[in-house]
């Protein structure tokens, strides 16, 4: 589990991230939703322990704690096999685990390739073998499926579903869709730094299901505005639209 408790993160003059406060449970996944410079890898950064957060308190039952960045860290030098071998071995971890993860990610076919020689969704997929070789029971994902390949996104999410199984405590960064209404349990939103949304696909529609967003005619701006509140509405409109389950993924759920 992770227990979060009124986290807020400064740079300079500047809070990046504000009181943030929500607990994630044993098998639960937990998708972490808002825009660019929202804050979510921040977030994620300071749970895993790379970040110290300016202010508040982490909590978490167990130190078996991976993040895995947007972005793999892997030794160029080494093939795929050596890559897993040599960070296994910095842990005592055995050659079974090894051919588990392997195999499970497909990856039996290019062990032999060095990071250069891979794909990006193979370079990805073996970013999480290896940081899988450990067990965590805390998994912080930074966009793992970010333009990857129809086969390395099923063979990733698969296995996101199969450590939410297990029990593993996951936080996810996300910008897709199917994915949020596939994968995770509960979605935290963030807007510049706040925690915009915390709760279930059902309960955010329930939220927003009156929210329309509204194009004035005259400076062609765009607001999200209450359906109710359209008929006291003085100046034209030009255009109203329903919120679309893209806009809260990329948090443009504030004014636009
Ligand atoms: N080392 C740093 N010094 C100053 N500002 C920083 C630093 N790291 C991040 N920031 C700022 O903090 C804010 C949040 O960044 P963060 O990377 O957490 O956002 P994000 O939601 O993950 O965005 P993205 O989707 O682009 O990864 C941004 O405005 C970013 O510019």
């Amino acid at each position: 589990m992770i227990d979060v408790k009124n986290v807020g993160k400064r740079y300079g003059n500047t809070w990046v991230l504000k009181k943030v406060s929500f607990f994630a449970h044993k098998g639960e996944v937990i998708g972490v939703i808002g825009k660019n410079g929202s804050g979510k890898t921040t977030l994620l950064k300071i749970i895993s322990g790379i970040l110290k957060p300016t202010e508040g308190n982490i909590y978490l039952n167990s130190h078996l704690i991976s993040y895995i960045p947007e972005k793999p860290i892997l030794i160029p030098e080494l093939t795929l096999l050596e890559n897993l071998k040599y960070f296994a071995k910095l842990r005592n971890i055995g050659d079974e685990k090894i051919k588990h993860e392997i195999s499970f990610f497909k990856l039996e076919e290019h062990t032999k390739k060095r990071p250069n020689e891979l794909s990006k969704g193979l370079k990805q997929r073996l970013s999480m073998a290896i940081s899988l070789l450990i067990e965590p029971d805390i998994i912080l994902l930074d966009e793992p499926t970010s333009g990857l390949d129809v086969e390395s996104k099923k063979i990733i999410t698969n296995k996101i579903l199969d450590l939410k199984k297990s029990g593993k405590t996951i936080l996810y960064i996300t910008h897709e869709d199917e994915e949020v209404e596939r994968i995770c349990d509960r979605i935290l939103i963030l807007e510049n730094g706040l925690m915009k949304f915390l709760g279930t696909i059902e309960e955010f529609w329930k939220e927003y299901e009156r929210f329309v967003y509204v194009t004035f005619s005259e400076n062609k701006k765009t607001k999200l505005l209450r359906i109710e509140d359209l008929k006291d509405l003085e100046e034209d409109f030009i255009h109203v639209r329903s919120i679309g389950i893209r806009e809260f993924l990329s948090g443009g759920i504030e004014n636009e």
